[in-house]
């Protein structure tokens, strides 16, 4: 088992990796809690839900609730049912809320334990790639529709128990989608891993040190950020390269493309516009778009959606200003920066480069 410990201004908290971590979830916590609630989906419970219930300790009295498996339980609706669940079932201040399954569960059950009588502790047991993303640094948060995570907070995990065997009943497209934020931490933090990932044959089959590798170095990468910026007033908003497109097309697609897919076309956008600030050098772009062709995204998906209605998503992003919208660029592969655009300059960018990915 790998051990990472992530600081934060106010919190410490440990992520383990390794195999099998499942079925000691309950003992590995350094607290007893009498009252423990699983919050899982309906994919991941007939997969892990039992082997997790069964990690804790008979003192402890361990419920779960299960809601839908898609983005659509970030909703303040099944929030609601969480909460009723929660209280009909006794939860108190010092009960716990695991997190088991992907991003959609991390920050759902995040957003629960962050607001139940006003916050308690939870912890999260990631069994998707994505999430080695989503359950470290404390964001956590439900959609409006308006919106990606609009109604959510800040609220640190007491623990992230990773249990990598969890990754292979994943499907392709989960794969797909996790190895885009995998890739984002690459373009802001290490060419090696940069390099690592682009020379990777099919996801689904890569060797357990080479998945044990790309999980601790994106982890550590975004937990070097978030140790130095939590609340993203500044540094942090590098943690959201390609995510400004990348919600807007994931909410105009109503969900059907997963996160990490939209992010990825993001992040060639945000290539895009970095080459057009630094035209004298060279940014992978090719390879990075002979990689996107390798692996199947869905990149020409862009072409379904109108440039205005993205543009009116992006418009709502968080990290903007009053009037501009700001796009998280590279001056290099391992030194990002942010600039702020006016609605009309993106609105033509974003044309030109939907011109650009059509030629390719
Ligand atoms: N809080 C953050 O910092 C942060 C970071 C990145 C992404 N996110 C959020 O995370 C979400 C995406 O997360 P995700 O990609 O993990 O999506 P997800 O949680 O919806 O999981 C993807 C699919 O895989 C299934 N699944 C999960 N684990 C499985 C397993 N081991 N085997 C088989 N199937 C499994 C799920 O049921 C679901 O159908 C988005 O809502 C995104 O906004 C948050
Ligand atoms: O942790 C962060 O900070 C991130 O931006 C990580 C992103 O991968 C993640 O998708 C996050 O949920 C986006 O946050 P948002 O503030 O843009 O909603
Ligand atoms: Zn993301």
């Amino acid at each position: 088992m790998k051990e990472l410990r992530i600081q934060t201004e106010h919190h410490q908290y440990p992520v383990y990796i390794g195999s099998k971590l499942r079925f000691d979830v309950g003992s590995m916590l350094n607290k007893q809690y009498d009252r423990v609630l699983i919050i899982t989906d309906k994919n991941v419970e007939p997969l892990y839900l039992q082997e997790v219930l069964q990690s804790f300790p008979s003192s402890s009295q361990v419920s779960s609730f299960t809601v839908p498996a898609s983005e659509s339980s970030k909703h303040i609706d099944v929030f609601y049912q969480c909460h009723t669940y929660a209280m009909e079932n006794g939860l108190n201040r010092q009960s716990l809320i695991v997190a088991l399954g992907g991003g959609v569960i991390g920050d759902l059950a995040g957003f629960v334990a962050a607001t139940y009588m006003r916050g308690i502790d939870y912890i999260q047991v990631p069994t998707t790639l994505l999430a080695h993303d989503s359950s470290v640094g404390g964001k956590v948060a439900i959609n409006h529709h308006i919106g990606k995570n609009m109604i959510g907070c800040f609220h640190q995990p007491q623990a992230v128990i990773y249990d990598t065997d969890t990754l292979s009943t994943l499907s392709n497209q989960e794969w797909r989608s996790g190895m885009a934020e995998v890739v984002k931490h690459a373009f802001l933090a290490d060419e090696v891993l940069l390099e690592r990932c682009f020379t990777l044959p099919a996801f689904p089959s890569m060797e357990r040190d080479v998945l044990e590798y790309l999980l601790m170095r994106g982890i550590e990468i975004k937990a070097n950020i978030v140790a130095q910026d939590e609340r993203e007033a500044g540094i942090r908003r590098y943690l959201n390269l390609g995510h400004t497109l990348g919600h807007a097309l994931e909410a105009e697609a109503k969900y059907v493309l997963s996160h990490g897919e939209a992010v990825a076309i993001g992040i060639d956008f945000a290539l895009f516009l970095s080459q057009q600030h630094h035209p004298s050098l060279t940014f992978p772009i090719e390879r990075y778009r002979k990689w996107l062709q390798q692996h199947q995204y869905p990149t020409s998906i862009l072409h379904d959606y109108e440039i205005t209605n993205l543009v009116e998503r992006m418009k709502s992003d968080k990290k903007n200003d009053q009037h501009d919208i700001r796009m998280v660029t590279l001056n290099e592969v391992g030194d990002p920066t942010t600039v702020a655009y006016k609605v009309n300059e993106i609105k033509e960018q974003l044309l030109v480069y939907k011109k650009e990915v059509s030629r390719v």
